[in-house]
């Protein structure tokens, strides 16, 4: 959370001429409600099962052509990785717990930060889902000390060069 999925995949998605999805505003719009009230009247369960068909339905619709920016948790649910693994050029943008705490501060959109103690739970959430999304990613961008502008142009060397690289071992 507070990584910059949302920011730097808008700002690429513009350089590269693509359409754009926030998942988070996907399933937003499937249910006709925010994510606070999903989470409170459908508990994370019900968010994570709404997640999963967001996901699938944009990796079927969709021809594999636009920059899909996803919520913090996808890579909680091994179909989910599957399905990007399978899907799509995973880019992960990786923030320390002490960035992503200052970057979610501004915000109370994001119920799993609405406890006591929102810097012990960023610390357990990447504990877990650091290795998953190492594990799932082609590419592994560091964003600390980065504006998102700086970043999202890091991010389109990088896919740049993987493409190349690509075309030139196949
Ligand atoms: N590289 C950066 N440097 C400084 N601030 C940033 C950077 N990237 C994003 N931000 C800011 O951090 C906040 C959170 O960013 P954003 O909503 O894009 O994160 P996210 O990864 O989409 O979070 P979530 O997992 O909750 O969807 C925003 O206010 C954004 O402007
Ligand atoms: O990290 C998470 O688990 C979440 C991140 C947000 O993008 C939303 O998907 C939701 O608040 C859950
Ligand atoms: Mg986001």
């Amino acid at each position: 959370m507070g990584a910059g999925k949302t920011t730097i995949g808008r700002l690429i998605s513009q350089s590269m001429d693509k359409d754009f999805y926030d998942l988070d505003k996907v399933i937003e719009d499937n249910a006709g409600a925010d994510i606070p009230w999903i989470f409170e009247r459908e508990g994370e369960d019900g968010f994570r099962k709404r997640e999963t068909q967001a996901l699938a339905s944009v990796a079927q619709s969709d021809k594999g052509d636009s920059v899909l920016a996803t919520g913090g948790g996808i890579v909680m649910r091994e179909e989910n990785r599957d399905i990007l693994r399978e899907n799509a050029l995973v880019v992960y943008l990786y923030a320390s717990v002490a960035q992503q705490l200052y970057r979610t501060s501004k915000s109370n959109h994001r119920p799993l930060l609405q406890t006591g103690d929102p810097k012990a739970t960023l610390k357990k959430l990447f504990e877990v889902r650091d290795p998953l999304y190492r594990e799932v990613a082609t590419l592994v961008i560091e964003t600390d000390s980065r504006h998102p502008r700086s970043v999202a142009n890091k991010v389109l060397d990088a896919i740049k060069r993987h493409l190349k690289e690509e075309t030139t071992t196949s």
